[in-house]
């Protein structure tokens, strides 16, 4: 059989972890792909640059453009990352009649619907199995592994970089930037670190997730996006004292009414498994219908993890060579006619625990106040901690965990328990996630 050849955009972190993984297991990946996978030619910034595999017999240069138009490549391997010029060379070679394979979320959550589109019209495929996850195997668990279940959610640790520095800092007394330098040298975290700890990046990974568990479109723009920045290290300690972990989760959840996208910090019982996930790890919760709830766990970033995951779709790619397009596993999990456009809904109608904490003036009826103000919107307390603060001695610090309620309800007590005269400025407030794991 002829060999497939690859044309390589990008050879950077994941690249020349493609590479080095293609040439190090070459003879079982070619016992399983029944052909020879060979990148030929590679396009990046600085072709003289240092690279971390052996480039031996690939053509380097730095036009992107001449491999997608190249008649001799069979799949063109995006892996340069960002936006605008990826999506419009994933166009061109989908419009060439090549096969694509890219870890990008970014470009799956925001041009996907447009690509996928573009795809199934040239019978190709676009497959993106490390985009989410890095190597662990979501995209197939749930677009076909769990293809019998109605999803009704799924929850998971979803940016190794904001797991990575949540860990260090809560075990390591590392501080935040620290942190992140150590996960940028590391390879983790993005090239613009931002997306990493202001969850954008977990908010294009939840995009995915939340389209091919629902059958909706990609809908990056209607996500509730918060990242770690502000979480402050008293919250983890309290959190701590009351039972909890703090977490960054993407969390899509199916409600009566719609469907909540949501990325944000989460309380998690200690005793939930994802509350064990340190590092740089990620692990995913999908809880279906039939099935229950699977967790999947590993590492969601570095070069050899999602290389793993890459390699796996190209082979993919080379077996569904010769199977009818219409016979291939939708890009979305549902064939494309069968997506739909549930709403998706809105904080107020988000409906989960809640943790917050009050500072106030420490007087006889404060705590019978707040509790009155919970009660009136029918909201049940799960748990309460009172502290003093580090400074103002005539001051107490109240937290409280309550039981799941809708968001609108507890904006309700907050707002009145702000308008207090003994509140002070500062209220945080924090969602909590129950999962039956
Ligand atoms: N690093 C990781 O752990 C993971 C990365 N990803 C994704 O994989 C993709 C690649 O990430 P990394 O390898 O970490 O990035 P990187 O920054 O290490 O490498 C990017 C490579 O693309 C090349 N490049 C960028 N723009 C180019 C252009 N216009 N023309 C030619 N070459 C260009 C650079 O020279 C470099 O070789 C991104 O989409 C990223 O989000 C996904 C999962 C994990
Ligand atoms: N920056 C990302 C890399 C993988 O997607 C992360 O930290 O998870
Ligand atoms: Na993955």
């Amino acid at each position: 059989m002829q060999p497939v050849n690859i044309g390589l955009l990008g050879l950077g972190t994941v690249g020349a972890g493609v590479v080095d993984l293609l040439s190090r297991n070459r003879s079982e990946i070619t016992r399983r792909a029944g052909r020879d996978i060979r990148v030929t030619r590679a396009a990046v910034r600085n072709p003289d640059s240092p690279r971390d595999c052996d480039t031996t017999g690939i053509d380097i240069g730095t036009d992107c453009h001449a491999i997608v138009n190249d008649p001799d490549i069979d799949v063109v391997l995006e892996l340069i990352g960002g936006e605008h010029e990826a999506r419009d060379l994933v166009m061109a070679a989908i419009a060439s009649g090549k096969h694509v394979v890219t870890a990008n979320k970014h470009l799956i959550a925001l041009h996907g619907n447009e690509i996928f589109a573009a795809a199934d019209a040239a019978g190709v495929v676009v497959s993106f199995e490390a985009a989410v996850a890095g190597g662990i195997p979501i995209i197939k668990a749930i677009r076909e592994s769990l293809a019998a279940n109605h999803i009704e959610w799924v929850a998971g640790i979803i940016n190794g970089t904001g797991n990575f520095i949540l860990s260090q800092m809560m075990f390591e007394g590392v501080s935040f930037e620290e942190a992140l330098a150590d996960a940028q040298r590391r390879g983790f975290a993005e090239a613009d670190p931002t997306f990493d700890v202001e969850g954008i990046d977990a908010a294009h990974k939840l995009a995915i997730i939340g389209s091919i568990a629902f059958g909706i479109p990609l809908s990056f723009d209607r996500i509730y996006t918060q990242g770690i920045r502000g979480i402050a290290s008293d919250d983890i300690e309290y959190a701590a004292e009351l039972g909890y972990r703090i977490k960054h989760l993407g969390i899509a959840r199916r409600q009566e009414t719609g469907v909540e996208l949501r990325v944000h910090p989460t309380l998690v019982s200690e005793k939930a498994l994802l509350a064990s996930v340190e590092g740089e790890k990620n692990a995913i919760m999908v809880y279906g219908d039939a099935v229950g709830p699977t967790v999947y766990y590993g590492s969601g970033a570095g070069a050899g993890p999602t290389a793993s995951s890459v390699v796996a779709d190209l082979i993919d790619t080379v077996r569904m060579m010769s199977v009818d397009p219409k016979g291939r596993v939708p890009h979305l999990a549902f064939q494309p006619d069968q997506i739909t456009h549930e709403p998706i809904l809105t904080e107020p109608d988000f409906e989960c625990g809640h943790y917050f904490r009050v500072q106030v003036a420490d007087q006889i009826g404060v705590m019978a106040e707040i509790t009155r103000a919970l009660a009136e919107q029918q909201i049940g307390i799960e748990a309460i901690l009172q502290k003093d603060p580090p400074t103002a001695e005539d001051d107490a610090r109240v937290m409280i965990v309550t039981k799941p309620a809708r968001e609108r309800r507890l904006m309700k007590v907050l707002d009145h328990i702000r308008s207090l005269p003994y509140t002070r400025e500062g209220l945080v407030h924090m969602r909590v996630a129950q999962f039956e794991d």
